[in-house]
């Protein structure tokens, strides 16, 4: 499936492909590199680096009006996701002119600052370590008159941001800086990553064209945007917004847990969609007046709020919103969840559900614990622990506070409060439905090191694109269950009616939207939260009664609660009282009761945190405890 429906709305590519007709009778360079088939269309090879560089090129000038010349053996950029970069910075810090930004390591096209100069009139540092990019970045930025607009510097391998800073003087506060990291760790992995291609496999059909010292940096992407991230928190007054890409969705956990670690005001994650190929921005400041945009990609998997009918009797009282509010309350603070009342009508009431840390699911596994401890420390000490939970464990507090008549937990051990290996009959597995050209993007190491030129402009069946790879670990490889059948998605990406006919026209739709419906991801987040330290299996459900309005959610990660997606009508107390909810949560959600058809409905509404699994998982435990309480 193409996921030029994702593209950047702006993209100019989004849904006018470039005709590779036009493209051969007005340059001889790139018509030199194509071929007519049989029914005379005009092919391409995406195996040819010059074919890709020429393609390169002539949009470069075509679509651009910039004249750019990139080197043989060094990376040829594809236009398609450079745009989806730099309009997703649109999206954070404007359009104005006066923009100034820093493109790390900005190759020997100096593609971002070319493009983002002539588009935005923005400004740059462009920083790079390869002596030869330099030279050819330097030659770009004159050859289309940009040197009062974009500063090429030469910098050490080491170095990122800090370093160079030191030593510009022409600029000291900038409103971004953007990365295309390096992305393999050394040789090996690079070599690793060529040579895994299965014998069963289609040969690779376009391929790399990043020279070592261009793909190559200690630690791979991770370690290079992790360098970037603590860099950053010495920069954090300089730079207002840093980003990068990478290139494998896997970069992104390990990437969110060290910007939680350095303290950043707020981060964002986004994917950059073209073609089949699929990279992921992310972006993080220590400015908390910056919005970043949603990802129009995650957008679509907005979820509407999950319900529940209470049952009659539940929690042992009067079957009446309020009253059963008022039990969930007693109930969801017991295991620390923090209740902000919303609003409250007469057969309505809404309470923000605030959690510091997930003290909900797994409660059976950890009293087994506590109880082993309890009983090593008796054999080894020959003391009997009276009250066997520590003070401050959320098992115990969810176990010992009696949270109604009905119901004592520490008398009726509550099998349901295991929540994970319960109810998951209602729970979707859409984590087994895997995106395909996620999991192509994951699973063909190979055509990962190759350009995305034939993948950016939608050219089906692509084993790569791109010189900035995705590797692949083996663990993801085996992760895989859905595969992709190249050969039956292989029709030619360049359609075009023969040069010499009458009737010229471009048939190939590599940028016009099939109609289908998306087809259901695994969560971003889910895939690689843990939750109580563990790894757990994303069953996100796609809906438990999914026909009320739309979720109201945030994609964006909020860190000391500083982006908080809009709840206005909710962020006061009824009673006019200051919201004293935790700023740093695991979970936020509404909780709503209300009066329906006689009976009374539980609803819960995600609104950010981890990942929208923990809400799953409160309300698993939430129904579990109602029901039970009703028998
Ligand atoms: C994947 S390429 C990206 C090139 C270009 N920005 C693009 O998107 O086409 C990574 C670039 O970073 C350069 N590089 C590696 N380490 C660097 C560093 N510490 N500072 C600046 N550039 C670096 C490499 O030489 C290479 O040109």
């Amino acid at each position: 499936m193409s996921l030029n429906k994702f593209m950047h709305p702006r993209n100019r590519y989004k849904n006018s492909k470039p005709s590779f007709l036009h493209l051969a009778l007005k340059y001889p360079d790139f018509r030199a590199h194509t071929t007519q088939d049989a029914s005379g269309k005009v092919i391409l090879d995406f195996k040819n680096a010059d074919a890709l560089r020429a393609l390169t090129t002539c949009l470069l000038k075509e679509d651009f009006g910039l004249s750019v010349e990139l080197p043989a053996d060094r990376l040829v950029p594809t236009l398609p996701l450079r745009l989806n970069y730099i309009h997703w910075l649109e999206d954070i810090v404007g359009t104005n002119e006066n923009i100034w930004g820093i493109d790390v390591g900005t190759g020997a096209s100096c593609v971002y600052p070319l493009l983002a100069a002539k588009m935005n009139k923005w400004h740059f540092l462009a920083t790079e370590a390869d002596p030869e990019n330099v030279f050819y970045a330097n030659k770009n930025v004159a050859a289309n008159g940009f040197q009062e607009f974009i500063y090429v510097k030469k910098v050490s391998a080491e170095d990122i941001l800090i370093a160079p800073l030191q030593t510009f003087t022409v600029r000291t506060q900038f409103d971004f800086c953007m990365c295309n990291p390096p992305f393999f760790a050394d040789h090996m992995e690079a070599q690793a990553i060529t040579n895994t291609r299965s014998a069963d496999r289609p040969e690779a059909s376009t391929l790399s064209t990043a020279s070592p010292q261009e793909c190559i940096a200690q630690g791979g992407e991770v370690g290079f945007v992790r360098q970037m991230i603590d860099e950053s928190t010495v920069l954090r007054d300089k730079i207002r917004v840093f980003t990068s890409m990478v290139g494998k969705k896997s970069s992104l956990a390990p990437l969110k847990a060290e910007l939680l670690h350095q303290k950043v005001a707020k981060y964002s994650t986004t994917e950059f969609c073209q073609g089949k190929t699929m990279r992921w921005g992310i972006a993080w400041t220590y400015d908390s007046s910056v919005t970043f945009p949603r990802s129009e990609f995650e957008s679509r998997k907005e979820k509407p709020p999950i319900q529940y009918m209470v049952p009659k009797g539940a929690g042992g009282v009067d079957y009446k919103v309020h009253e059963v509010a008022a039990y969930l309350k007693q109930l969801l603070e017991s295991v620390k969840v923090h209740c902000f009342q919303g609003k409250k009508a007469k057969s309505y009431t809404s309470i923000t559900l605030t959690a510091a840390e997930n003290t909900w699911c797994h409660q059976r596994r950890l009293r087994r614990q506590q109880m082993r401890t309890q009983q090593q420390e008796k054999a080894e000490h020959g003391t009997l622990v009276q009250n066997p939970a520590p003070k401050d464990s959320p098992v115990k507090n969810g176990e010992h506070v009696p949270v109604s008549s009905r119901e004592d937990p520490s008398s009726k051990p509550s099998r349901p409060e295991d929540v994970l290996s319960i109810d998951n009959a209602h729970l979707d597995k859409d984590s087994d439905v895997k995106y395909d050209s996620d999991i192509q993007s994951r699973k063909r190491p190979a055509e990962q090191s190759v350009i995305d030129a034939a993948e950016s402009f939608k050219r089906p069946r692509q084993d790569t694109a791109e010189s900035e790879m995705t590797e692949k670990t083996e663990p993801e490889r085996n992760e895989q269950t859905v595969t992709r059948s190249p050969e039956k998605t292989a029709p030619s990406d360049v359609s075009l009616i023969a040069l010499d006919r009458d009737k010229l026209e471009a048939t190939e739709p590599y940028s016009v939207e099939s109609h289908n419906q998306p087809v259901e991801t695994v969560p971003s987040d889910v895939s690689m939260t843990a939750v109580d330290g563990e790894r757990f299996k994303a069953t996100e459900p796609s809906s438990i009664s999914g026909h009320i309005q739309p979720v109201v959610s945030s994609e964006q990660s909020s860190i000391n609660g500083q982006n908080q997606p809009a709840v206005s009508s909710e962020s006061k107390a009824e009673d006019g009282s200051a919201d004293s909810s935790p700023k740093e949560y695991v979970l936020k959600c509404v909780m709503r009761l209300k009066r329906k058809d006689d009976q009374v409905q539980l609803e819960l509404e995600y609104l950010g945190g981890q990942s929208r699994e923990l809400m799953y998982q409160l309300f698993t435990f939430l129904k579990n405890k109602l029901t039970q309480s009703a028998k």
